[in-house]
């Protein structure tokens, strides 16, 4: 099959490169030619580019999909409160059918505002695995694993089996990554076993990292260290791709341990603003060369999936945070949700920029709006102005999975007769 998208405003992000109109030519699942125009073939499918954006579709790096179920369910309370109190009990109660029905209503959220592939971590992963495999996005997914009790080896065993049974399927558009799920919750033995574990399948690690000021105490507490030293003397920075969520209580010491790891920070500013967490040092650690992407974290806590959200309270933070608004600026940005994520996902050879040869995971954004108008700068419209109703078409892998507004592969009305009877029952007497 192949698409031609004509004369759109396209924003390849490829190096500094500015936009311009032109075509984009799809085979298959791979972008193959992009100019200003293109000679239409009899059986290209053709979209209409014209009002709109075409750009790289947006890369989640950190989420935690079926908690899209416990949206709303328990707001306004401290992260170890909320997380001991209200999620642990509810997501002991889900059911892997639950879980499947989370992670599609997380995925039809997703697809809706841009975004084209994620990271998820958490529990019974064989479900979240088939709703990605059904609806089309791309996903790297992470079996979170607390090692808190003995469970006889069933949580490693689990992501062992996700590993196995998943890497690379659906097309190539699932991966996979080991979760050990953060410091407070890792003791150093276990964790000195995963990321062994990861060193030898040549897996990346997937982990929360100083999100709270709490969690930098009892780290300290238990261990004299901060949490990042916890990690770098569980020997996490020396071979592993890495990708780290949050990072928020970062000193200058720990982010000079950070440099020249493999992998990188997902920075998820909306979830950090709305748990009063603290403002990550995104600035400092783009300094250092350290990659840093854009996650939104589970809609549990941040309660939205739109990343256009986050773009704009990841610029909002760091420009507050240094009294200045010359800081993150619109390109560097977008560069964050784009490259920086896919390079987090290990993917940044197939997806992050649109250029001939890479997977043709794609966004149309339409212009036709009161707030897109007029068109100045294609860069501040996208990080202060378009929000996630925007997104016009989104295209995964050469797969259209949203056109016009309509998704083409979920089934909006079961979906949401699903979701209200099982979140009811979930969250029922928590
Ligand atoms: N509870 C599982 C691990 C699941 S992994 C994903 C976990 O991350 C939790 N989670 C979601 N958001 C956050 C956050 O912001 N910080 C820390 N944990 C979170 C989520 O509730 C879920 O339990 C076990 O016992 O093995
Ligand atoms: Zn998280």
């Amino acid at each position: 099959m192949s698409i031609l998208i004509q004369q759109a405003t396209i924003l390849t992000m490829q190096e500094a490169e500015a936009p311009f109109t032109g075509d984009i030519r799809i085979e298959g699942n791979q972008i193959v030619q992009i100019a200003s125009h293109i000679m239409p073939q009899p059986e290209d499918e053709a979209i209409d580019g014209r009002n709109k954006i075409a750009m790289p579709g947006l890369v989640n790096a950190h989420q935690h999909s079926p908690m899209s179920l416990l949206r709303g369910f328990s707001d306004d309370l401290k992260l170890m409160d909320w997380l001991e109190h209200k999620m642990l009990p509810a997501e002991a109660r889900m059911t892997p059918e639950d879980i499947y029905w989370g992670a599609k209503l997380g995925i039809a959220e997703m697809i809706r505002s841009g975004t084209t592939a994620f990271a998820d971590m958490y529990i019974h992963m064989n479900e979240i695995a088939e709703a990605v495999t059904e609806t089309g996005i791309r996903a790297s997914l992470t079996r979170g694993m607390v090692f808190m009790e003995d469970d006889g080896g069933r949580r490693l065993q689990e992501a062992i089996d996700l590993v196995q049974r998943w890497s690379g399927k659906a097309n190539g558009r699932i991966t996979t990554m080991y979760g050990p799920h953060s410091p407070y919750t890792c003791p150093m033995e276990p964790l000195r076993e995963v990321i062994a574990m990861a060193v030898q399948d040549d897996i990346p690690l997937h982990i929360h990292l100083a999100e709270t000021k709490e969690e930098v105490e009892k780290i300290h507490s238990r261990y004299g260290m901060t949490p990042t030293e916890y990690l770098e003397e569980a020997g996490m920075f020396e071979r592993a791709h890495v990708l780290l969520a949050h990072g928020v209580h970062l000193n200058p010491e720990d982010v000079s341990r950070l440099k020249g790891m493999r992998g990188g920070v997902a920075h998820n500013p909306v979830s950090n603003l709305k748990l009063g967490c603290g403002i990550a040092p995104v600035e400092a650690m783009i300094a250092e060369g350290i990659t840093v992407g854009i996650g939104t974290d589970g809609a549990g806590s941040a309660t939205t999936l739109d990343m256009f959200e986050e773009i704009k309270a990841a610029c909002w933070l760091q420009k507050l945070d240094y009294g200045d608004p010359t800081r993150l600026p619109a390109r560097q940005v977008i560069d964050l949700a784009t490259r920086g994520s896919a390079k987090l996902l290990s993917l940044q050879h197939e997806v992050g920029v649109l250029a001939p040869g890479y997977k043709a995971d794609l966004i149309l954004i339409d212009l036709a709006k009161p707030h897109l108008q007029p068109i100045h700068n294609v860069e501040s419209l996208l990080a202060y102005s378009v929000n996630g109703a925007d997104v016009h078409t989104t295209i995964v892998n050469g797969q259209i999975l949203m056109q016009d507004r309509k998704l083409l592969t979920i089934d909006e009305d079961e979906l949401y007769r699903e979701v209200s009877t099982r979140a009811r029952r979930i969250v029922e007497g928590i």
